[in-house]
């Protein structure tokens, strides 16, 4: 078990059985015509019937998980085949009488993958949410309690709301985890069959029971102790997760680990200090004072640098130092140098905010540790803030790693099948889509400077809507959200924007995205969730047109949101737009840069390789993430070694 749980072969290893046994055509096609055929036997069944059906499973199931242990494999895969494919026909039978519509054999094939603890591609559109219904349910059976985690409380929310009344035709309780509730609200959420709630909220209630039951340490010993003590937790044992998005909640966010931490909200000790370093690091050049490692966001102070910070020697020995003088000034560099408002980060209510780059979503919940987010507080001239302590944390494949079984799905996971299969042992199986496609993707349109390219943008969106298609602008940057919404107004365009900034209701505002003459300009989080419906008028026209404002580093990003349109067979269309000033130009291939200023206007769509060399630039920056990733786990391997070493070590004192 404990080698299994490091070991990144024996992990690849258990994702490559799996995918031997869903990547068989027979077998899915088995299980989708058994489980059809038994839900004709129960159509129009009464609900208590559907619930006594459910008992009868939870028997088996518990059955089937006392006898894992010295039954052959073969007759134990029968017996759970049986099981699946019995619990498949209650699903679709509970489906059919909560909303009148019958599952697609798609949405059947994702649910055996995702129960099989894999992870299901299937394309945006295609009815995902549904497809989580029956592993949620088959793992349920032994009572031991599943955790559907979104990447967010609204998309949580949305799903238990949706299927709680599928799930109660089955004799299945769901609960949703309420944030900064007491401790006893979301143990009792905790106590339903299914428990809904966004990543985070399920990290920290781990983390909450490690502080009050032990001392958060990694030993066997506090994990077997904390098994027994099940009175005091929050949580039960983690069983089964079922995670939405499955690739932004354990690849995307894996960078930033789960920190609980307190003493949030009080004056800092050290803000003068901090204002100080703001003023020396304004005054400061670059290449004379400092270099810097911009794809690492890092800064070296040089020996000129180091001289002038020091110039005044009182700073070096200033009683409210936390750390010493120079790291201050770098801390402020940093944020001069790397970190741009309504970029990184967005002020509202006075405070600093964190935006998710791969998104757009602003975080009210995080802050950057190390005295960095001071150091932003003080560069806008925003009251500084005690930095956090941390009471306890945890990386999140560490946190995943420690259920009993994950899977889940998603619409883009190519790409990142290595990493699904060595971290977390999980195999891809891409769902083949229900209806082929009819997106049509334009060329990509390069200007040599964002001003162009606004233009650019502006210029092919007024021409849509004078056609009356609507138009979806996805920005990677509320900065350029708002460069869009201005090329827009001066055109005297109306358009919906929603860039996190604006306090809309998200959902409804995409929704009507799909509607005749829509503008709506959005930064990633569109990418995400929410279903954009197209209207008559609108389908003829040709349907949704999505405009990429930039390539993002992640080529998932980009299919995410060209996903937006063009879903389940409709038409759409989607252009991806490029600057010499982008950002994935300007820092990871800055000869790309070189070569569209030096080309002439006309010519740049024409130049060769260029879609070769960013394609290239976007997959340097996928190994890059990939390799932080791998060192962050490797460091969290390291440190969990030392710690049970030393457990070890004073157990046998
Ligand atoms: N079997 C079905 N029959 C009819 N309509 C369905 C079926 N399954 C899903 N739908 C509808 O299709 C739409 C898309 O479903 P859903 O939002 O689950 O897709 P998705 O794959 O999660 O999309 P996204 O990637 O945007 O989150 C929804 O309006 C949903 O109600």
């Amino acid at each position: 078990m404990i080698a299994s749980f490091w070991n990144p072969t024996s992990r690849a290893k258990q994702a490559e059985v799996t995918a031997r046994r869903i990547r068989s055509e027979d077998w899915v096609r088995q299980q989708i015509t058994a489980a059809r055929q038994r839900s004709l036997a129960l159509k129009n069944t009464p609900v208590d019937a559907l619930v006594s059906h459910t008992n009868r499973l939870r028997l088996a199931a518990r059955e089937l998980s006392r006898q894992a242990q010295q039954q052959p494999a073969a007759r134990q895969a029968s017996a759970s085949e049986e099981l699946f494919t019995s619990a498949a026909a209650a699903v679709i039978e509970s489906i059919r009488q909560t909303f009148g519509i019958e599952l697609f054999d798609v949405q059947l094939h994702a649910g055996f993958v995702i129960a099989s603890d894999a992870v299901a591609e299937m394309q945006t559109g295609e009815g995902k949410t549904l497809s989580g219904v029956l592993p949620a349910y088959l793992k349920s059976l032994t009572g031991r309690g599943v955790h559907v985690i979104t990447p967010n409380a609204y998309l949580a929310q949305r799903d238990q709301e949706k299927l709680d009344s599928v799930f109660s035709r089955l004799g299945v309780t769901t609960a949703i985890l309420k944030e900064q509730a007491d401790p006893s609200v979301n143990r009792q959420a905790y106590q339903a069959d299914i428990t809904y709630g966004p990543a985070h909220a399920f990290g920290f209630d781990y983390l909450r029971d490690q502080i009050s039951l032990g001392d958060g340490s990694y030993s066997l010993y506090n994990r077997i102790r904390n098994r027994l003590h099940t009175s005091e937790r929050i949580q039960r044992p983690l069983h089964a997760a079922i995670i939405d998005e499955i690739d932004n909640v354990l690849i995307d966010d894996a960078v930033s680990p789960l920190i609980l931490s307190s003493g949030s909200g009080q004056q800092a000790t050290d803000a003068e200090l901090h204002r100080i370093a703001c003023v020396v690091a304004k005054r400061l050049e670059l290449d004379c004072h400092y270099v810097v490692d911009a794809s690492q966001r890092v800064v070296h102070l040089t020996e000129s640098g180091f001289q002038t910070v020091y110039k005044n020697r009182e700073m070096a020995v200033h009683p409210q130092l936390v750390r010493p003088w120079h790291e201050y000034v770098t801390l402020a560099i940093r944020i001069k140098e790397f970190y741009r408002r309504d970029v990184d980060y967005v002020v509202s209510d006075r405070r600093i905010k964190i935006v998710d780059a791969s998104t757009g979503r602003i975080f009210d919940d995080r802050t950057w540790s190390g005295g960095l987010h001071q150091a932003a507080e003080a560069t806008e001239r925003l009251p500084i803030t005690a930095e956090t302590r941390s009471l306890a944390r945890i990386t999140r494949q560490r946190f995943f790693r420690y259920y009993e079984s994950i899977a889940g799905m998603t619409g883009t996971a190519r790409g990142c099948e290595h990493e699904f299969a060595s971290v977390y042992g999980l195999a891809v199986q891409p769902i083949p889509l229900r209806i082929a496609t009819r997106r049509v993707m334009h060329p990509d349109c390069i200007t040599r400077t964002m001003a162009e390219k606004w233009q650019a943008i502006a210029e092919e969106t007024h021409q849509l809507h004078e056609l009356g298609r609507p138009v979806l602008i996805g920005t990677s940057a509320i900065s350029e959200s708002m460069s869009v919404a201005d090329a827009l107004e001066q055109r005297g365009l109306t358009f919906a924007l929603l860039n996190g900034v604006q306090d809309a209701d998200e959902a409804s505002v995409i929704r009507e995205a799909g509607k005749t003459r829509a503008i709506t300009v959005a930064t990633n989080l569109a990418g995400r969730g929410t279903d954009i419906s197209l209207d008559r008028i609108s389908r003829e026209l040709g349907g949704l047109h999505v405009i990429v404002t930039q390539r993002s580093g992640l080529a998932r990003v980009d299919r995410q949101l060209i996903g937006r349109g063009a879903r389940c067979g409709d038409p759409g269309s989607a252009r991806i737009y490029l600057s010499a000033e982008d950002d994935l130009i300007r820092l990871h291939a800055p000869w790309i840069a070189r070569l569209l200023v030096r080309s002439k206007p006309s010519d740049l769509h024409s130049i060769p390789k260029i879609q070769r060399q960013l394609k290239t630039a976007q997959s340097n920056q996928q190994r890059r993430e990939a390799g932080l990733r791998l060192r962050l786990l490797k460091q969290d391997n390291e440190t969990a070694t030392l710690l049970r070493r030393q457990t070890h070590r004073s157990g046998s004192c």
